[in-house]
């Protein structure tokens, strides 16, 4: 599949993350999150809105798209991003009344968004999360002055955030949800189970600051091990490991968190993967 135009780019990768953040929502249990069965610890959102937020937020990331199609990372397409993610960010806030849905996605989608059309259709998703890692470098200098959770976090505890994982080229993208979701279709589980364990490896292995903010790195710990606890007993695919992952789900619903940075990245790893399979 080759673009053949600015358009026709941005139209095929605002599709595919749209695509990818309906599925993110859709796919069900997911632990302390929203999904088909529950708003997980959330008392302001539900799948619906969900949908309904990645919805709104069609028309700029194929704004992402079309802007940095064949263009080199620099500091102005960086800007040029950013002012793009604000008015997605905007348009966010509109559809679901104020509530932040979706503020790390559209950071994550639009940086990866970028990165593909920069690199062209064809190229590996280490490739596009590399270019997407150069742009997030450059600073924005058009960013308003203001703390968020994740500032508060990076600074009390030292954790990266949002800022870090595209930085580095999401790291928790191409070097774990991706490699576990195709392992997990290689071994033949359920496509269900197998976004599933992505999930799960993503979640036992970021500092997610949606739960240090809420939880403290403490909380932050007890999460982590309880994940990787449903990976040792099987993750998705095995009975100990389901019944685990429910006891997971109740417990960050108990503690009042929500993985959002991870569900936001798995969102990123089904936007890589679509993407793999369209080339
Ligand atoms: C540079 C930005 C990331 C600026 O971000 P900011 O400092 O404002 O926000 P952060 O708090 O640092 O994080 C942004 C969101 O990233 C998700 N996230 C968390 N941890 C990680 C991680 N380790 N790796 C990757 N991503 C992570 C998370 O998003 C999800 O959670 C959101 C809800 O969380 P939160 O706001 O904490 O919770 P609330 O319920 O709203 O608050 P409380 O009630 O608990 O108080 C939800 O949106 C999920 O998506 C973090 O929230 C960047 O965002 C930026 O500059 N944006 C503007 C420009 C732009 O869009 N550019 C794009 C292309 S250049
Ligand atoms: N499914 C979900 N539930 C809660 N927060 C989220 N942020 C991104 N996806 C989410």
């Amino acid at each position: 599949m080759i673009w053949k135009s600015a358009e026709q780019c941005g139209l095929c990768l605002g599709d595919l993350a749209v695509a990818a953040l309906i599925d993110e929502v859709k796919l069900t249990p997911k632990p302390g999150l929203v999904d088909l069965q529950s708003p997980g610890s959330h008392t302001d959102m539900h799948a619906g809105l969900m949908i309904a937020s990645a919805d709104s937020l069609r028309s700029s990331f194929e704004a992402m798209g079309s802007t940095a199609y064949g263009r080199e990372p620099n500091q102005e397409l960086r800007e040029t991003l950013a002012c793009i993610g604000r008015t997605g960010e905007q348009s966010m806030l509109l559809t679901t009344g104020g509530i932040n849905t979706h503020r790390g996605a559209i950071w994550a989608l639009g940086l990866l968004i970028a990165g593909a059309a920069i690199c062209g259709s064809g190229e590996a998703p280490e490739q596009i999360a590399e270019a997407a890692g150069t742009l997030a470098r450059f600073p924005d200098r058009t960013a308003p002055i203001s703390t968020s959770n994740g500032i508060m976090a990076m600074q009390k505890y030292g954790v990266k955030g949002a800022r870090g994982e595209a930085m580095n080229g999401f790291p928790h993208v191409v070097q774990v949800g991706l490699p576990v979701l195709r392992d997990s279709r290689r071994s033949n589980m359920s496509e269900n189970h197998a976004r599933l364990q992505a999930l799960l490896a993503i979640m036992a292995n970021l500092d997610d600051t949606c739960i240090i903010h809420r939880g403290g790195m403490e909380t932050l710990l007890v999460v982590q091990q309880g994940t990787q606890k449903v990976l040792e007993l099987g993750g998705a695919s095995s009975i100990a490991g389901w019944e685990a992952l429910e006891r997971l789900n109740k417990d960050l619903v108990l503690r009042h968190v929500s993985p959002g940075g991870s569900a936001d990245l798995l969102a990123a790893t089904l936007f890589l993967d679509r993407l793999s399979i369209l080339s």
